[in-house]
């Protein structure tokens, strides 16, 4: 590994960025050189934790909306200029490399950003895909644009994926596959496509990466045979997995609330007594809902910590704040790594999927959009680590249901006994996953 010079290049989200940064520490560690490229914004974002990795060399670029991509008209104008700016920004960059005389030897890119791998195929460097979704969904995705072998009607069908165990129906895909998908969202699937059709381009069977582990997707990862599909996570430091390197914690944003001591609050708590809800990074609720899931914890007489955007809260929340502390933003593997937290109630972005898997803290899911309805049909019936929770007409997922889904995962019946216990499978699973990667690169 002396001798490669990596360029990692990432998508300018969260839910990018800390799994990219947590493969761009194994890297170094390997001893390969480094170069971290994402947008100038997300780059001013990470910046306290990027210094912790000192080898690691940023190479911020320009997307076009330097403070930020939620200053963008809007999401389709927002990747159009990425791939404009970025495309451009990175054939110099290699450039400028190669003429300094530290070329790089490999470039690897993230979800969303398949226009870096064009760049890549152009300028006739080796590439390898980044998935961070689940091994699954790169399954779903890949029958769909290859096979057309998924269906996507909206009479809840049933849906085989070939050598999965895991039966599924039309309401479970990816909802932007789904007909009742609005056309904003199109973009995502545009960009899935064009990572399939890069990858074919770029000739021999290429490696695809994805943040999962064997144990937990082994036959979604075996089902492609057209490229190699490997898992290499969970992306998560090592303090919050295997422990072997305690100092390894950055991860995340800059934005971690300093004001209110979380940590301390967690810690007075009795062990497993505490439920934590966080819905991603950009995920905004309606008052209706957001009413519903405070009353809905106020039915659990439960403590909680709540993680909410500034601009998603209510007054009716002042009210629910005697039970529990609001926060804007926390560290969560911190979080879900503390011994009162009994259980997580997620939009189940992957990352946060994964985290709780290798955290053995059982989910209630709450899934909005995208691949968060396959994590969430994955989480209740693959890996039995939780329950979904069901809307009521009109969309909105009632207090009564969110009580009964917190009640039955933390309280003394056998369904919450069994479902803790899956949760403590997988968690032991997520450790020996890191050893078996360990002992290939001893
Ligand atoms: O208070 C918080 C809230 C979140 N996080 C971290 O932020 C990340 C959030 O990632 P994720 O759970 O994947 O949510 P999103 O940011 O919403 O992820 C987007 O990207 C993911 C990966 O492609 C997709 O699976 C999701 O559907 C998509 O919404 C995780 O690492 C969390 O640990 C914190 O550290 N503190």
């Amino acid at each position: 590994m002396v001798h490669c010079h990596i360029l990692l290049v990432c998508f300018p989200a969260q839910g990018h960025i800390n799994p990219s940064l947590q493969f761009a520490k194994r890297l170094l560690q390997l001893g390969a050189k480094v170069t971290f490229s994402t947008s100038v914004s997300a780059i001013r974002r990470m910046s306290q934790v990027a210094s912790t990795i000192p080898d690691l060399t940023l190479a911020p670029f320009s997307d076009g909306y330097d403070d930020g991509w939620t200053s963008a008209p809007d999401v389709q104008a927002f990747m159009l200029s990425i791939k404009t700016f970025g495309s451009e920004a990175l054939t110099n960059l290699i450039m400028a490399n190669e003429n300094e005389g530290h070329p790089f030897t490999h470039m690897v890119y993230s979800t969303l950003v398949s226009w870096a791998g064009e760049v890549a195929n152009q300028l006739q460097i080796p590439s390898t895909l980044l998935w961070n979704q689940p091994a699954t969904v790169f399954y779903i995705y890949y029958l769909y644009f290859n096979k057309n072998e998924i269906f996507t009607g909206e009479n809840n069908e049933i849906i085989e994926l070939p050598g999965v165990p895991l039966v599924l129906s039309s309401s479970d895909l990816p909802s932007i596959m789904q007909p009742s998908s609005p056309a904003v969202y199109s973009f995502a699937l545009t960009a899935f496509k064009e990572h399939f059709e890069i990858l074919d381009r770029a000739g021999t069977k290429q490696k695809v990466l994805v943040n999962t582990y064997d144990a937990l997707e082994f036959q979604a990862l075996m089902g492609i045979k057209k490229y190699d599909v490997m898992g290499i996570g969970p992306l998560v430091p090592s303090a919050f997995l295997d422990g072997k390197d305690p100092s390894d914690t950055s991860f995340g944003g800059d934005l971690i609330q300093k004001t209110v001591d979380y940590i301390d609050w967690l810690n007075s708590k009795d062990k497993s007594s505490v439920i934590y809800l966080a819905f991603g990074s950009y995920f905004k609720f309606s008052e209706q809902q957001m009413e519903e899931i405070a009353k809905g914890l106020i039915r659990s007489q439960k403590p909680f910590l709540w993680v909410t955007r500034a601009d998603n809260t209510l007054d009716y929340m002042k009210e629910v704040e005697k039970q529990g502390l609001i926060v804007q933003w926390c560290s969560q593997l911190e979080v879900l790594s503390n011994p009162s937290v009994g259980c997580f109630m997620t939009h189940c972005g992957w990352n946060s999927c994964i985290e709780s898997l290798a955290n053995g803290v059982p989910v209630v899911a709450f899934p909005q959009w995208t691949d968060q309805l396959t994590n969430a049909k994955l989480i209740q019936d693959f890996w039995k680590t939780g329950l979904r929770l069901a809307a009521a007409d009109g969309g909105i997922v009632t207090a009564e249901e969110i009580a009964r889904c917190l009640e039955i995962i933390m309280g003394g019946g056998d369904r919450g006994e069994d479902i803790r216990k899956q949760a403590q499978h997988w968690k032991i699973l997520a450790k020996d996953a890191v050893k078996e990667a360990t002992d290939m690169f001893p």
